[in-house]
């Protein structure tokens, strides 16, 4: 299992949701986050005003999933996320130990 986390912008979160949810992802988690990329401390864009800070509000979303459909998440977030613009975001693939899902005490794959 993998997590595909991704820091995507705000106003992409419905479409990329959606996306994810088309393919078969069962289940996400979503943030409120700030950061910044490799333009620190140049212009951005932001719901149309221009900020001059160094931490861009952006959200993150994390999804667990099995391996073999880590491929077709990322496609679907590059897919359903990119503007073309500086300030896209970024897509981070870590390794998931154990998933168990607390009602049942399910562990592994069939917990996803
Ligand atoms: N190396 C990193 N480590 C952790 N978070 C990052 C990193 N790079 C980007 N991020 C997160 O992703 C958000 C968007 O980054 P951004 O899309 O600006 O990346 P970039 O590398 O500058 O690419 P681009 O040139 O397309 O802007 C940042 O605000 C930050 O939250
Ligand atoms: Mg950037």
């Amino acid at each position: 299992m993998k997590k595909v986390e991704a820091v995507i912008r705000h106003f992409k979160l419905e479409e990329v949701k959606d996306a994810l949810t088309e393919i078969g992802v069962q289940g996400m988690t979503v943030s409120e986050v700030r950061g910044f990329g490799r333009q620190k401390g140049h212009k951005e864009q932001y719901r149309g005003a221009e900020y001059t800070v160094d931490f861009l509000p952006k959200a993150k979303m994390e999804v667990i999933v099995p391996d073999d459909q880590v491929k077709a998440v990322v496609d679907t977030i590059l897919e359903s996320a990119r503007t073309g613009q500086i300030g896209d975001g970024k897509i981070f693939v870590l390794p998931i130990e154990d998933i168990i899902r607390i009602r049942t005490g399910e562990a592994g794959d069939t917990a996803l």
